[in-house]
């Protein structure tokens, strides 16, 4: 089977069309793979462009130059020149994306939102919401809120719901972006044995986590995003 994800001499700079143009180079040459059932941690310091390499994977931002090559259902799709329908097409069936907050839809109680992905993909209802509200309970989400809108929910709480979402397709790729951000330890370890039990079935998993202990607990590789930092260039 391909490598699910190929990132090949990816650049990308910031315009800022506010200030006369100015360009913002923030990543140059970035090249990796990830296997499938590898948990690979991006590394480095504060605004070297770890959320900005998941989000140009995730189609999110523009690419200036360079190949995101996806294992998409046999063939490859290179997300840096995808159309829109396509990329919506990957992220239903190929490549998930936990980030750090909740989207928060009003009136949709939380088990829903987290069977939402499932619904999407035409599983039945009642299905999609046995396993919403099996990952729920293994997240320790309090069986009151289920039902509830997740907008009143505190940080934590909003957080779970989110991870239990991305995590309740069988995606074979899965960006995470801070999934432990606001979680206390008991939940932090629940999330490191879910990315095990990812990692067994197969998945790729590319994520940041400034959380050391949970870091060490996932990683097989940590890539230095310093590497591929201008700013590294210049020195
Ligand atoms: N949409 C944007 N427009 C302009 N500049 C941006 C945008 N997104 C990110 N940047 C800039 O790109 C650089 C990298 O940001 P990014 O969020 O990717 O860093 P990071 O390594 O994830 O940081 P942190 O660990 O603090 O979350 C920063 O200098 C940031 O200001």
């Amino acid at each position: 089977m391909a490598t699910p994800l190929v990132v090949s001499e990816v650049f990308k700079s910031f315009t800022m069309h506010l200030r006369d143009g100015i360009k913002l180079p923030v990543i140059n040459d970035v090249n990796f793979s990830v296997a499938g059932g590898e948990c690979v941690v991006l590394g480095g310091p504060s605004g070297i462009g770890k959320s900005s390499i998941l989000k140009m994977l995730y189609g999110n931002y523009a690419v200036d130059a360079g190949q995101i090559l996806v294992n998409h259902q046999d063939r490859i799709v290179d997300i840096a020149r995808a159309d829109p329908r396509t990329i919506i097409d990957v992220r239903r069936h190929t490549m998930g994306y936990v980030s750090q907050f909740l989207r928060t839809v009003p009136r949709v109680p939380a088990v829903d939102v987290v069977a939402e992905p499932l619904f999407a993909r035409g599983v039945d209802a009642a299905e999609a919401r046995e396993k919403a509200s099996d990952l729920l309970a293994k997240l320790n989400l309090p069986r009151e809120l289920w039902s509830l809108p997740p907008a009143t929910f505190s940080g934590g709480e909003q957080q779970r719901v989110n991870i239990a979402r991305g995590f309740i397709t069988s995606h074979r790729i899965l960006l995470l972006d801070e999934p432990t951000a606001s979680l206390d330890a008991v939940n932090r370890r629940v999330v490191v044995e879910m990315i095990a039990a990812k990692k067994s079935d197969g998945v790729a998993l590319l994520g940041i986590f400034h959380d050391e202990e949970v870091r060490e607990a996932v990683a097989d590789r940590i890539l230095d995003v310093l590497e591929f930092s201008p700013r590294k260039a210049a020195a």
